[in-house]
Parts: structure tokens; C-alpha cells; sequence
């Protein structure tokens, strides 16, 4: 048997516990010194090791993907998800990861720009009238990535965001990544505590929410093509077919995975902007190049922006939206000559490989080009969105959301930080500005 180093500096009894409980990414990137696979001292029922070799990671990612299971982290995420796609196993994933993929098939996407372009107009000309006002950028790209997420795939049609459920979110949020280093056992959730009492409170506001969606398409005459109709549609398809509980679960999931994911890369990325108006000008003149006059994008325009692409592909290099996310060894392995135990937790994490000297010269620098020709990142030096079977299944939505929003609001609005405070990452479930980002917002005059 080869043991993996051990962290150390962990408190008698709890280990590293707190650490990770604060801040995970800190701990992770100390691990990052000291070898490729690292054991980090946590009195759980689990060990813990967090790998930094991309080999590793693909290993576990992909070549060895049938043993690498989801863990009790994905759990306290069924209390809200349920056996969503991105909480299910076995062939019960199989079977949804297969009804669901063509609504993620590119040319269904092309389909939604118009409502992700039209969207991100709104938001644009809301911006402009509060040109000279401080606003929350970070709850703005919340909202608008919401409305996106409903609107293309369940049809909805509010605009502004819904300030209710994008509290009852990060509510949820904050409760799930509260709980995921505790160690209070499992029936303490059911407490009547402050803490689970709004937890419980944003569930219902979320479970009513998707209720009301469904209700409201079941009424309609036809079930429709997006999503959601194609979920009704598979209702009651005998074996194959998906029961109403896991309409809700898949629905619920959508939502949740993919409107924060997106809301915090935008985030980031106008953070950057901010901070590089060199950048910022020459996404405004790619946008002017390849649009000319017009300024609503079609999914035509979107493929000839390729630098504007690779400003967010860098902004999610330095704040990958999901800063790590783990797997469950399911039967012993072996990483980098180290013998991983049954039942290990294996804590991968974009933050610390994206931002590592050995993969990324000059880590810390914001440098779009990176991304731009023919080189690639080698593989698993880059993995925002994970990879192998359960790679992200919202990959290529996300990044055309993201792109259509730049590609329509750069060229008219530029918000600014109101002061030199730095901006630092918070990690709930996805990695987000601290505290929000207030920024002020000014309008682009010379278009
Ligand atoms: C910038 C935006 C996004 C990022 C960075 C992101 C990242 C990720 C990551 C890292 C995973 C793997 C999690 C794990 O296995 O533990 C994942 C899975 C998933 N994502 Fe995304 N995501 C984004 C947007 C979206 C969008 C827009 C949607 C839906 C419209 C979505 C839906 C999903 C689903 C359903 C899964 C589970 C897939 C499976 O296990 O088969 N994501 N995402």
C-alpha cells in the first residue's frame, strides 16, 4: 500500500474540518504543494483526497468514469433536486440523460437566441435609463439568467427576474453548503432551527413555482417542443416513460443548474471587463465588425465571435462557476501509484488546476488569447464543465446564453466599480461575487 501525504496542520477531532467548512478552495489549493494526490484529515465517514494532475482527473472523469459515483454531497442536494439528471445514477440517469439530450442539440439551441438575445435587450435598455445608478450586476445576471432558463425551456414569459425565486435560491444554496461539512446527523435537518425553517420556506417558493409552470402547460392544447413538453411528452411512455414527481425533479434541476452556473460566470466576466476596458473595447469592436448595424445577434453571428467567446471561456478560467465538485470511489483504485480506498471522496476542483503555473503561465493574468487559434488547453487543464459521461449537459446553452448577453449589451452599456475594494470569490454550491457586485452603471455614448 502507497499512502497519498496527508495535509497537515488539521485541528485534534475535527481535522480540516473547519477550514473546509470556510473556505474549500483554500484548503485544496494548500493541498496543491504538496503532490498530485493529497489526503485531507476529516473526521467524516469518508476519507478525502483531492487530486491536481489533469491525468488524475481524466482518469476519474473519464476512463475509470463507471466507478466514480456521485456522494453525500450530491445527496443533500436530493432534498431540493430530487432524482434529477444531475443527481440520479445508474439507469435511472441513463434514461433521463437520453430523454433530455436533444433539447441541448445545437440546432435547438440556435433556435432559442432570439429569446436569450431579446432577454439580454431588455436588460440593456432597463440599464440605460439607470445609467449613473450603483446596481447589484451579480442579482441582474441572476435574474437574467433566469428569465433565459424559462423562457427556453418552459416557455415562460416574465421578464425582470422573479426577486422571490432567485432569493429562495441562494437560500437554498446557503442551506445545502452549510450542511454538506456538517456533522450533525442527517435528522437534525428536520429541526424546526431558524436555518431549516427558511430553507423550507425558499423549497415551497421553488416547489410553487415549477407547479405553477407545469399546471399552466398541462392546461395549454399542445405540450410543445421544448423541454418541458418533451418531458410531458414522455410521461406515461410505459418503461421508458417519466412519472410527475420526476417532472418536477428534472425541472427543479434545470432551473437550479442552469441559470447560477451561467449568472456567476457573467458576473465574473463584467467584473474583468471592468477591470480591462482593453478587452472590453475589443469584444465592442468585434461585435461592431461582425453585426454591423444590427444589434440583436442570430446564432449565425454568435459562431464569428470568437474573441468575445474567449473572454468568457478566460473569465471562467479564473472563476470557474462550480470551484470543485467531487465523486465517491465506489471500488478501491489506484491514482499516481497511491492506493484510493472504497468509499473515498475524490475532490476535483477547476479553481485550483485553472489557476496552476505548471498548466497556465502566469496564472493570476486575465488574458483572453489564451483561448484564441489553434492550441488547446491540454485536456483536464481546463474543465469548467466537468467532463466524461457526466460531462454538463448545458455546456453549449450556456455558452451561447453568455455570448448572446455580451454580444447584445457591451456594445451599449459598461458598468464600473465604484471603488478599489477587491472583489473576493465566495463559494456556496456555485462561485460568486462576495457580498454582490455593486457596480455603477454608465451607457456606451459613441455607438
Ligand atoms: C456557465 C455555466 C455552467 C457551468 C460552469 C456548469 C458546470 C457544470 C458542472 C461542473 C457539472 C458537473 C457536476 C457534477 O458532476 O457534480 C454540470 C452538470 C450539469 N449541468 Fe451544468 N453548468 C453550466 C450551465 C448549465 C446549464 C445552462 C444547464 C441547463 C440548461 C446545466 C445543466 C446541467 C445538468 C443537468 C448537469 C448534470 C449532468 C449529468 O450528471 O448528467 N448546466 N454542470
Amino acid at each position: 500500500m502507497t499512502q497519498p501525504p496527508t495535509m497537515p496542520g488539521g485541528l485534534p477531532f475535527l481535522g480540516k474540518l473547519p477550514a473546509l467548512a470556510r473556505n474549500p478552495l483554500a484548503v485544496f489549493e494548500q493541498a496543491r504543494s504538496l503532490g498530485d494526490v493529497v489526503r485531507i484529515p476529516v473526521p467524516l465517514r469518508f476519507p478525502l483526497f483531492v487530486l491536481t494532475n489533469p491525468a488524475h482527473i481524466r482518469h476519474v472523469l473519464q476512463e475509470n468514469a463507471a466507478n466514480y459515483r456521485r456522494t453525500p454531497f450530491h445527496d443533500r442536494l436530493k432534498a431540493v433536486l430530487g432524482e434529477g439528471m444531475l443527481t440520479s445514477e445508474g439507469a435511472l440517469w441513463q434514461r433521463q440523460r437520453r430523454l433530455l439530450q436533444p433539447a441541448f442539440r445545437a440546432e435547438r439551441i440556435r433556435r432559442f437566441v432570439r429569446i436569450m438575445a431579446g432577454a439580454a435587450s431588455d436588460l440593456a435598455e432597463r440599464w440605460e435609463a439607470e445609467a449613473g445608478r450603483t446596481i447589484d450586476v451579480s442579482q441582474a445576471m441572476s435574474d437574467l439568467t433566469l428569465d433565459i432558463a424559462v423562457g427556453c425551456m418552459f416557455g415562460g414569459q416574465q421578464r425582470g427576474g422573479d426577486a422571490r425565486i432567485t432569493a429562495a435560491v441562494l437560500e437554498v444554496q446557503d442551506w445545502i453548503s452549510g450542511r454538506f461539512w456538517s456533522l450533525a446527523p442527517e435528522w437534525t435537518e428536520r429541526l424546526p432551527t431558524p436555518a431549516n425553517r427558511r430553507f423550507r420556506h425558499a423549497l415551497s417558493v421553488l416547489d410553487e413555482a415549477i407547479e405553477e409552470i407545469i399546471a399552466k402547460r398541462l392546461a395549454a392544447a399542445e405540450p410543445g417542443d421544448d423541454l418541458l413538453g418533451m418531458l410531458l411528452a414522455a410521461q406515461g411512455d410505459g418503461d421508458r416513460g417519466v412519472d410527475a414527481r420526476q417532472v418536477r425533479d428534472e425541472a427543479m434541476t434545470m432551473i437550479l443548474a442552469g441559470h447560477e452556473t451561467s449568472a456567476a460566470a457573467l458576473s465574473w466576466a463584467w467584473h474583468l471587463l471592468a477591470l480591462h476596458p482593453e478587452v472590453e473595447a475589443r469584444i465592442r469592436d468585434e461585435v461592431a465588425r461582425v453585426l454591423g448595424p444590427r444589434t440583436v445577434p442570430t446564432p449565425g453571428d454568435l459562431a464569428q465571435l470568437a474573441y468575445t467567446e474567449a473572454t468568457l471561456q478566460e473569465a471562467m478560467r479564473l472563476y470557474p462557476p462550480a470551484g470543485w465538485f467531487p465523486r465517491l470511489a465506489a471500488a478501491p483504485d489506484r491514482l499516481g501509484g497511491h492506493d484510493i480506498p472504497a468509499g473515498s471522496i475524490i475532490a476535483l476542483s477547476p479553481w485550483v488546476v485553472q489557476r496552476d503555473a505548471r498548466f497556465w503561465p502566469d496564472p493570476e493574468r486575465f488574458d483572453p488569447t489564451r483561448f484564441i487559434g489553434e492550441a488547446r488547453p491540454a485536456p483536464y487543464t481546463y474543465f469548467p464543465f466537468s467532463g466524461g459521461p457526466r460531462t454538463c449537459i448545458g455546456n453549449h446553452f450556456a455558452m451561447t446564453e453568455m455570448l448572446a448577453a455580451l454580444a447584445v449589451m457591451v456594445p451599449r452599456v459598461r458598468p464600473r466599480h465604484g471603488s478599489n475594494a477587491p472583489v473576493e470569490p465566495h463559494l456556496q454550491i456555485t462561485l460568486r461575487p462576495a457580498g454582490g457586485l455593486p457596480m455603477r452603471i454608465e451607457r456606451v455614448l459613441d455607438r
